[in-house]
């Protein structure tokens, strides 16, 4: 019997270590290659209060998806692009060309893993492989089992700092041929809008990490990582992390290169270290699953927020009495990049300031950042809403303090005009009261 094969593409938009498609390129004679266009559904439309992706997110997203399929051309293979759900998508495929392996992504994301689920379960016979294809560890590296995940993330980092991280492993040298599929694949827009300094794609990734390498930034990336607006403050990655573009591993690859010629200091040790945040925040949400979406978090308690739309539309257009909120909110909206300070302040002024639903914030930067990752922005936010990992009290941060180390000259704010005429969170207009007329005696 023909043994057939789907490789469901999702967030390892790359041939390079990719140990799945390796695995599907021993196993299988025929091989049928998938992506399916993310669309912002109902939990994410009610919460963040969009109906689509930001133009900078897809525009990043096409890119990638269209630099995956030249590669996927080389190995005479296809990459069929689908706007439909993953879901329909794969048991129609499965049905109507006896699929019998599957292969895609450990998903951190709880509605990924659920099609899978459904899947393997629907089709006992098809053989579904799921390997973790963007992490540092596999899971039987880890010092614990998934559920005695540590509460904190120096605990973690602590437990795995010393355990080996395996060198990437190259492209495979050839690929099954393509299972003709009647489904026409659909056409990516790649706009010419260039939005910002990320083009998306593994070919850019791996451009993007040589010349971040070809610098001495990493050397002194801890004093300048907090940077606001600057190019090689900090490295960049994140967006081709996010969509698998590029490894961890093979960023970890380049890094030690990067130490063996420059020397290993604070810095680049630093660049580990943030690494392995990701790293956690991707066992969390695979441990904590849908309570990553809720409100209490993984705590027991509910935080005391709510919901006001004026506040929440101000905080997502820049409009709030908060300058340095309000320039890194342009810069969200005009680039699809925020830097890490910048998020942090941001979600403070939405958590604290304004006392809005966290998740609302959450949402709303899962339909804008082009390096969307479910753990890293579910986690984080979590994280600072005091409901997730390292649950310590308040994380708020004073934000004229925060302005006045991190701008000084109000130069970030000034470039990305974040200084608005609002001076209250909320608008009180004498009109608005309903004001009877006394009644006549
Ligand atoms: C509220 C909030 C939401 C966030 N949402 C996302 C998200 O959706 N996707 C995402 O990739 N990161 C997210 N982060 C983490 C962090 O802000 C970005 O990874 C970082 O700003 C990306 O820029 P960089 O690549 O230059 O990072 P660098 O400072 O150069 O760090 C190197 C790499 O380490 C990882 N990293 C750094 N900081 C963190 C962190 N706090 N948590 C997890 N990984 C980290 C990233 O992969 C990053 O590329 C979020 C942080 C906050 C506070």
């Amino acid at each position: 019997m023909k043994r057939i094969g789907v490789y469901w593409f999702t967030h390892d938009l790359r041939v390079n270590d990719n140990q799945l498609l390796h695995k599907a390129a021993q196993e299988v004679d025929e091989l049928i290659c998938v992506y399916c266009v993310p669309k912002v559904g109902a939990y994410l439309q009610r919460f963040s209060q969009q109906s689509q992706l930001s133009s900078a997110r897809q525009h990043f997203l096409h890119q990638s998806v269209h630099d995956l399929a030249l590669s996927l051309k080389r190995y005479d293979q296809t990459l069929l692009v689908i706007e439909r759900s993953p879901i329909t998508v794969l048991k129609h495929l499965i049905e109507a060309h006896h699929v019998t392996h599957l292969y895609c992504d450990q998903f951190a994301g709880y509605d990924e893993q659920q099609v899978c689920q459904h899947l393997a379960q629907d089709y006992p016979s098809v053989s579904v492989s799921q390997l973790p294809n963007n992490t540092l560890f596999d899971e039987s590296q880890l010092p614990c089992q998934l559920h005695h995940l540590p509460s904190t993330f120096s605990q973690f980092r602590r437990e795995v700092e010393s355990l080996e991280i395996m060198l990437p492993c190259s492209r495979p040298v050839q690929l099954p041929p393509p299972e003709p599929v009647p489904l026409s694949s659909v056409h990516l827009s790649l706009s010419n809008t260039e939005h910002t300094l990320f083009k998306g794609g593994e070919q850019a990734a791996i451009a993007h990490c040589q010349h971040y390498f070809s610098t001495q930034a990493a050397s002194c990336y801890k004093e300048t990582r907090n940077a606001l607006d600057e190019p090689l403050s900090s490295t960049k990655f994140s967006p081709w992390l996010a969509l698998g573009c590029v490894s961890p591993k093979t960023i970890i690859a380049m890094l030690r290169h990067y130490e063996q010629q420059h020397g290993q200091n604070e810095s680049t040790y630093w660049i580990q270290f943030e690494l392995l945040w990701r790293e956690y925040f991707y066992w969390y949400a695979r441990c904590y699953q849908t309570k990553l979406f809720q409100f209490a978090g993984i705590s027991k308690h509910r935080p005391l927020t709510s919901f006001y739309a004026s506040r929440f539309r101000q905080w997502q257009q820049g409009h709030t009495p908060y300058p340095i909120v309000n320039a890194c909110m342009k810069q969200l909206n005009a680039t699809g990049y925020m830097s890490n300070r910048g998020r942090q302040l941001v979600a403070s002024c939405l958590i604290h300031e304004l006392q809005l639903d966290w998740r609302y914030g959450a949402a709303y930067f899962e339909t804008q950042l082009i390096d969307y990752d479910v753990a890293s922005n579910w986690g984080n936010w979590q994280y600072l809403a005091g409901v997730g990992a390292d649950q310590r009290g308040s994380r708020q941060f004073n934000l004229d303090k925060q302005t006045e180390m991190y701008d000084p000259q109000q130069s970030f704010i000034n470039r990305w005009q974040g200084n608005t005429t609002t001076t209250s969170i909320d608008h009180v207009d004498m009109a608005d009261w309903p004001i009877m007329p006394k009644e006549k005696s």
